[in-house]
């Protein structure tokens, strides 16, 4: 059976202090269930802190995005080995904000993912489709697209340690979520795309989360669904006490 993971994109929100007392109201909170993983992907300058807080506990720590290259002229960025040296165990990657405000490609997305996997990192590799794409009938082939680019070139082993998160574009941070049906179809689909790529069982172990206006109110619906095996929360992750509601979820 695949664990749930929950992970929250705190995205550019809080202060230090803020990310400190969230890590603290929450860790000694979570459920104590190995078939529920909790992970909190916060903005760069909180990671030590979080890291720190979150030792001993069953609360991750991931990152929002990172560069591909280990080290170089390129100024502003973070690697992936800087992220590992800190103790962070996940990584955001092509976002559908990143892709939209800074330039992120499947291209730069793919180097991403195994930029993560060469420095013992997790991705958790968006895919989604806008409102117009939907409309056109166009949600699976750009789906099925995004999906093969961004995992080109990985071994079947790898492609079983992905998480991939299906996030509509029209459902990030609009309320407005994709009801659980529309959202286990696209995550069958997207189990399906990676069966298609790899030898046998290896798209049964792949855990693909939904995230779009997740909120404790409907998440036990998503994740009564056979395919939704997660969600990747924003809004929702900000307050410990709605975050450990999610996390809970994931036990049931
Ligand atoms: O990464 C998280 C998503 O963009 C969803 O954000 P949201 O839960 O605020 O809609």
């Amino acid at each position: 059976m695949r664990s749930k993971v929950i992970a929250g994109n705190w995205k550019m929100n809080k202060g230090l202090s803020e990310a400190e007392q969230f890590a603290d109201s929450v860790k000694g909170n979570l459920p104590k269930d190995d078939n529920v993983e909790a992970i909190v992907c916060a903005p760069f300058p909180f990671l030590p802190a979080l890291v720190s807080k979150a030792k001993s506990s069953n609360l991750k720590v991931g990152a929002q995005n990172m560069h591909f290259e280990d080290s170089g002229a390129y100024t502003g960025e973070v690697s992936p080995a800087m992220l590992k040296d800190l103790g962070v165990t996940h990584v955001v990657i092509g976002h559908s904000e990143r892709r939209e405000h800074f330039a992120e490609t499947d291209e730069s997305v793919n180097k991403k993912v195994h930029a993560a996997f060469n420095h013992g990192l997790v991705p958790i590799v968006c895919v989604g489709e806008t409102l117009e794409q939907r409309e056109a009938n166009e949600t699976m082939s750009h789906i099925e697209n995004q999906v093969r680019k961004g995992l080109e070139g990985l071994t079947d082993e790898q492609i079983g340690r992905v998480i991939i998160a299906y996030e509509p574009i029209w459902a990030i941070g609009t309320g407005k979520s994709a009801s659980s049906a529309d959202a286990n179809q696209v995550c069958t689909f997207v189990r399906n795309v990676v069966k298609a790529m790899t030898s046998e069982n290896i798209a049964e172990q792949l855990v693909v989360q939904y995230g779009g206006s997740v909120k404790p109110a409907n998440i036990d619906e998503l994740l009564d669904q056979p395919d939704i095996d997660g969600a990747l929360v924003g809004g929702a992750s900000l307050e410990p006490g709605s975050f450990l509601e999610l996390v809970e979820a994931g036990t049931k």
